[in-house]
């Protein structure tokens, strides 16, 4: 089965005034296309630096990270844009809607850059996603759990290989949050992406396949 993410022994420090303080110590494991894997720890154990280092934004120190079988560490910025936009969607907490695009437009934008922008594709996710009624509003007006849901409409819409979510149904009631992970899990089951997603919550990760938790920057 095609190995979608695969991290071997990875390390990562952030530098302190007290000298590099260590939070992936040797991180590895895998995540083939179709698999869902939910990652938890706590707060602060690193769960957001691991997704940073598997979507190519934040460099690690040693050991190999590689997306769809291409090999993090020595490709360019350039290369690791590209490979963002085709093979990768993010949902992190801060929801880096564009301003002045509408919601639409927002969803649409990243679908095309990843050379799947079919609007009709669009069009449900939104609907799914309970956008229909703010389609043409710009992010600014929406309340946060909206503008989460952009992020995540904007994430499928661009039918990732890899889907890389960080606590993406945090601002979420309960029926929208349910919405959100069938979505993802549609996507998964529709496309063979692999997801990965960061949760707090005990109930969201019996819904995936596997569970992994993150505990003094090593994957138990
Ligand atoms: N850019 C940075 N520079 C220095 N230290 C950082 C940086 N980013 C994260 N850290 C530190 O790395 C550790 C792990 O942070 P990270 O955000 O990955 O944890 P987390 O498990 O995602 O936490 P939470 O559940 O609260 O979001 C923390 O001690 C944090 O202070």
């Amino acid at each position: 089965m095609a190995m979608l993410l695969e991290f071997d022994k990875v390390e990562k420090s952030f530098p302190s005034n007290d000298g590099p303080v260590p939070v992936l110590r040797g991180v590895s494991f895998d995540l083939a296309a179709g698999q869902t894997l939910a990652l938890t720890g706590e707060s602060g154990s690193g769960k957001s630096t691991l997704l940073h280092v598997a979507a190519g934004l934040e460099a690690f120190d040693s050991g190999t990270v590689k997306v769809a079988g291409q090999n993090l560490g020595p490709m360019e910025d350039g290369a690791l844009a590209q490979l963002r936009r085709t093979d990768i969607a993010l949902v992190f907490q801060q929801f880096n809607l564009i301003p002045s695009l509408t919601v639409t437009a927002n969803i649409a934008f990243q679908a095309r850059l990843a050379g799947r922008g079919d609007a009709s594709h669009i069009a449900q996710v939104s609907a799914a996603l309970g956008l229909a009624d703010h389609l043409n509003a710009y992010p600014e007006t929406l309340s946060g759990g909206q503008q989460q849901r952009v992020a995540i409409a904007r994430a499928l819409a661009a039918k990732p290989k890899l889907l890389l979510a960080d606590e993406p149904t945090g601002n979420l009631d309960e029926g929208t949050a349910e919405e959100v992970l069938e979505q993802m899990l549609d996507l998964v089951t529709q496309t063979g992406a692999g997801l990965m997603l960061v949760t707090h919550s005990p109930a969201i990760a019996a819904r995936m396949q596997r569970r992994l938790h993150l505990k003094s920057g090593l994957l138990a």
